[in-house]
């Protein structure tokens, strides 16, 4: 389950970190494959993270090549490690849909959790619940949250927070470190939710929003400032550091 594999990693690693594989095929220069790049991440990173986040995106593009990656990544983490695999897909269909997505990631893919796009609400929602963990999209971290996002959000959080109720620690939200207006307000109206925080490294957002989510379970994605830097050990040991100075101390 999610959130207790969750835990464990944090605890023993102590680190809210979480690595983004996000291993674009055409920016993994000196690697044969993304299988080997990955590969090569995940001996540097595993003892400084809590999990890893794997983009559907950068594999879909390569094709049936790039699912075949991504399903052996999936084996590696598992084989190697006890840590929990998002997958980020931000689905969001109708009830028969969304329940073959479910099944496609939690009983083939075998991850633990997966990003789910909650604007057609809850059937598209519950079948991810049923099968494993899900964290809906609430305030994300790009520019464009005032399209749409910053007039509903509440309305999603209300309905995370019902769903919560059926299905206690499946469910969680996700809000960039860019929003650090909002996430004082959402941290205190959020429950148990369970949060996962992208936009800090590439995106520029600010850790001093950890801050105001000291005790909850959160997880934080980085991915490019990490995968790609020149010593990948190092860059994860700092952001692993910085992190956990604004949560744990
Ligand atoms: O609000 C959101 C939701 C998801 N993402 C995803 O997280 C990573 C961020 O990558 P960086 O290289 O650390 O910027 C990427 O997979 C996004 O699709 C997000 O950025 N914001």
């Amino acid at each position: 389950m999610f959130i207790k594999k969750y835990r464990k990693a944090r605890d023993k690693n102590t680190s809210i970190l979480v690595v983004g594989l996000d291993s674009d095929p055409e920016k993994i220069k000196g690697f044969k494959s993304v299988m080997e790049f990955n590969e090569h991440i995940v001996k540097e990173t595993a003892d400084l993270v809590c999990g890893y986040k794997i983009n559907i995106a950068f594999y879909e593009k390569s094709g049936w090549r790039g699912y075949k990656a991504l399903e052996e990544t999936i084996e590696l983490i598992k084989n190697e490690t006890d840590l929990p695999i998002i997958l980020d897909a931000k689905r969001g269909d109708i009830g028969n849909t969304a329940r073959a997505y479910a099944k496609a990631y939690f009983d083939k893919l075998g991850v633990d959790s997966v990003t789910v796009n909650p604007y057609m609400g809850r059937d598209a929602i519950i079948p991810f619940l049923e099968k494993g963990h899900a964290f809906v999209l609430l305030l994300t971290s790009n520019e464009s949250i005032g399209d749409v996002e910053l007039h509903v959000y509440h309305k999603v959080l209300e309905l995370a927070k019902e769903l919560e109720k059926s299905y206690p620690e499946r469910i969680g939200i996700v809000v960039g470190a860019t929003r650090k207006e909002y996430i004082g307000k959402i941290s205190n109206a959020s429950g148990g939710l369970s949060w996962l925080i992208p936009g800090i490294g590439a995106q520029g957002g600010n850790p001093e929003v950890l801050r105001e989510l000291k005790g909850k379970d959160i997880v934080v994605n980085v991915s490019r400032a990490i995968i790609f830097a020149e010593n990948v050990r190092k860059k994860a040991e700092e952001f692993r550091e910085l992190l956990a100075r604004q949560y744990f101390d």
